[in-house]
This record gives C-alpha cells, sequence and structure tokens, in this order.
C-alpha cells in the first residue's frame, strides 16, 4: 500500500458467478479527496464501491485500507420498513448510541435541524438523504461512501447535497468516494471522477474526464454537453479548491485502455 492512501485497489477483479463484474481496475483515494465514480446502470459502481469496503471479495488482485480506517458508509438501497414508527432520533443511535447533543449537532450540520421527532418514514427524500449524512458523520469517518446519494432529488435538491458534501469536507477534512448519475452537478463538486464500465474507461479531474473520448462515447455526448455545464459551474466557484493540497494544474492524465468502452450496457 503506497503512503497516504486510505484505500486502494490494484488490478481488482470481482465476479458475481460465472460473470466477471470488474476487471483490471486500479484505484486509490487520499485523505481530503471528493472521488466521484461514474458509470451506465451495471457498470460494476456498487460493486466496485462494495470490494474497496470488504463487502465483496476479491476475485483477483487486491484491495488495501488503512489500518483502523473509519468509514461511514451510505449504501444505494436502504430499507426502511415505513409501517416502523422510528423517529429521526432514533434512527441515528443505531448502530451506536449518540448523545442528544451529538445528534442535534449532526442533524444541524447536514441542513435539518431540529427534526428530531420526525418520524423516518414521513420525511422528504432530500430530508432523508442529509439524516443518512447525519448518521454517517457521527461516527467522525475519514472517508465518507456514498452510493448514489441523490437519487430520487431534483436538481435543486441534488445540487444542494453536493454542496453539502463538500461543505462537509472542507470542515471535517474528511475523504469522500460517491456513486454518481448525476454527471453535471458531480462535475463541478468532484476533485477526480472514475468512469467506469467493468473497467476504468477513463479517469481524472473532471475536466479531464468531460473532454476524455471514453467518456463521451459512454455517455453519448455530442461537443458541448456536460464539458460547457462544468466549465459554467467551475468558473464561478472555486471555493472547494482551496486548501486541499490538490494540483488542479496539473491533473492525472486521462488514459484509455485498449478495452473498447462503446459497448451499450444500459
Ligand atoms: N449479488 C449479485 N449477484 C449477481 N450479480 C450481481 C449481484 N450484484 C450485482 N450483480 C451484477 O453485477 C453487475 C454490476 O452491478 P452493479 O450494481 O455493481 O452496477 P452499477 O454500476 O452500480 O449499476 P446501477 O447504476 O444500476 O446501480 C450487474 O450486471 C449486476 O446485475
Amino acid at each position: 500500500m503506497s503512503d497516504n492512501a486510505l484505500i486502494e485497489a490494484s488490478n481488482l477483479g470481482v465476479r458475481h458467478g460465472e460473470t466477471t463484474v470488474l476487471a483490471h481496475v486500479d484505484f486509490r483515494i487520499e485523505p481530503g479527496e471528493i472521488v466521484t465514480v461514474v458509470g451506465p446502470n451495471g457498470s460494476g459502481k456498487s460493486t466496485l464501491i462494495r470490494a474497496l469496503i470488504g463487502l465483496e471479495p476479491a476475485a483477483s488482485g487486491r484491495v488495501s485500507r488503512a489500518a483502523g480506517l473509519v468509514i461511514g458508509y451510505v449504501p444505494q438501497k436502504l430499507h426502511i420498513d415505513a409501517s416502523l414508527p422510528m423517529t429521526v432520533r432514533r434512527f441515528l443511535s443505531l448502530p451506536r448510541r449518540v448523545s442528544d447533543a451529538q445528534a442535534a449537532e449532526a442533524l444541524a450540520r447536514t441542513g435539518v435541524a431540529g427534526i428530531e421527532q420526525r418520524p423516518l418514514a414521513g420525511l422528504s427524500g432530500g430530508q432523508f438523504q442529509r439524516v443518512l449524512l447525519a448518521r454517517a458523520l457521527l461516527a467522525k469517518p475519514q472517508i465518507l461512501i456514498l452510493d448514489e446519494p441523490t437519487q430520487g432529488l431534483d436538481q435543486p435538491g441534488t445540487a444542494g447535497f453536493y454542496k453539502l458534501i463538500e461543505e462537509v469536507r472542507r470542515e471535517t477534512g474528511c475523504a469522500v468516494l460517491m456513486v454518481s448519475h448525476d454527471l453535471h452537478v458531480v462535475m463541478s463538486s468532484s476533485d477526480r471522477v472514475i468512469c467506469l464500465n467493468g473497467h476504468v474507461c477513463c479517469e481524472g479531474t473532471p475536466r479531464v474526464v468531460s473532454a476524455a473520448p471514453e467518456y463521451r462515447a459512454l455517455f453519448g455526448l455530442g461537443t458541448g454537453g456536460a464539458f460547457a455545464l462544468y466549465q459554467h459551474v467551475h468558473d464561478h466557484d472555486h471555493d472547494h479548491d482551496e486548501g486541499h493540497g490538490h494540483d488542479h494544474s496539473h491533473p492525472h492524465a486521462a488514459h484509455s485502455h485498449s478495452h473498447d468502452c462503446e459497448h451499450d450496457h444500459a
């Protein structure tokens, strides 16, 4: 494991039964980085996340995590029984009991102060995602891992959520690894984007990836699209570049493998 990485994978392969879901994936994330994994449905994004956490075995290659790494994980699907009369407060104490003060602080941090006594089942999608984030933050993670955290949110809700993630990163210094389909918004709030399709099609800073032919082919983009939008958003918001030691003037080069990324996996 190289110095400073929180999680690292080399030549990672994962199989589900006879099917190879991921092959030859190299990955690393360092403290304070926001890394987003994008890719079509079924491209192995959740599988990669689960393999990096250790919830799925590697069929080949290896995954290493920093010793004692504290992970705050929000899975893609969380089944909450709507008939279960669980309050937000009670949910925040699962699985680990937290004090009222800690619960209140976490809810305030994620922009939903004072909703302790509301039933979980009655929250809006955006409120629920913020409660999930609050719960993940209570573990004081070194890395937050969020699998499609803005699923079901509208565009302003999604943009607000990503802004919150950046604030959390800025204030706590935690790294963030997330999966997203919200290509446009993600572009403005990630240090690095990994474009996945069973293997890493391309990766690098949002600017580099959004211009990469592999990425554009995979998402069927023309010559404007996400790149133009990313530039527009980014031109007006440079806050997240400050103080994290990421040198955006020397992006990781996007690289392509010999694999064909133009398959339709949707
Ligand atoms: N437990 C499982 N058993 C068998 N196959 C699985 C299992 N979990 C996932 N797969 C298959 O592995 C492939 C990758 O799935 P994965 O959920 O990682 O993709 P994804 O990129 O996260 O997709 P989505 O964008 O739809 O959430 C898919 O073909 C899926 O059907």
